[in-house]
């Protein structure tokens, strides 16, 4: 069994939870609150910002300049296209893109931004890709079951966020995910048993972090003490 067929059955009930979470069925069936999807996007704005940074850590352990132009591609992606699926939302919620770019971030965005800098730190290039391929497979687990749905119809608002998610490769039919699966197969072939647990486990805790994510928007869970938290300043004694 290839590893990422092992990763792939181990993930299968938190990728099931993923499709029967509230928010994600929300953009199936077209109606997701307002304050629910103005949570997620200054969320997953400041999220994906910190993602280019963990790409650029990524970057630096590589050698083979295909492997950087992959990761180069990745930052461009977020940058020039992921920006889309955001202003899907916006428009939904009838609310500037610009006016949700200023978040900090929020307990559940928090731990999954160190959870992927922890990763990072390991040097490991099997466990960075682990962690990270949670992020490219679950949306586009997503938005394929919601197109087999017929989900992504006319009439739903969301349906330019499904079929952005849903897209393969131009015509290679072949998608980001896929292509990290491969190159993490290649790697873990060379690796241990133990190196492969080790990322078995950081691709599993990214997957639960993208449920968190998700469950995170829909109740708008933030820190208790945000207030204290942020108004917080040094003083000068
Ligand atoms: C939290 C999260 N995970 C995944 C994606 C899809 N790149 C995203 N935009 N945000």
């Amino acid at each position: 069994m290839l590893f990422s067929e092992e990763l792939r059955a181990h993930a299968q009930p938190i990728m099931t939870a993923i499709h029967e979470h509230p928010f994600v069925r929300g953009i199936a069936t077209g109606y997701v609150p307002r304050e629910a999807l103005i949570f997620y996007v200054e969320q997953d704005f400041q999220y994906l910002s910190e993602f280019i940074k963990i790409y650029a850590t990524a970057i630096t352990k590589l050698t083979d300049r295909t492997e950087i132009k992959f990761f180069a591609n990745a930052i461009d992606f977020i940058l020039n296209s992921e920006i889309h699926p955001h202003h899907v939302f916006c428009d939904v919620a009838g609310v500037q893109y610009e006016m949700l770019q200023h978040a900090t971030p929020a307990p559940k965005a928090y731990l999954y931004e160190s959870h992927m800098y922890r990763a990072a730190d390991t040097g490991l290039l099997l466990n960075i890709l682990a962690a990270f391929q949670a992020c490219p497979w679950t949306y586009h687990e997503i938005a394929n079951k919601q197109v087999q749905e017929k989900a992504n119809n006319q009439a739903n608002p969301f349906k330019g966020w499904i079929d952005f998610y849903a897209k393969t490769d131009d015509d290679s039919q072949t998608t980001v995910s896929d292509q990290i699966f491969d190159w993490i197969d290649r790697l873990a072939s060379d690796a241990t048993s133990l190196q492969r647990e080790e990322a078995m486990q950081f691709f599993l805790k990214s997957c639960e972090l993208e449920w968190q994510f998700w469950e995170q928007a829909f109740y708008q869970q933030d820190w208790k003490f945000k207030k204290t938290i942020s108004s917080a300043t040094l003083k000068h004694i």
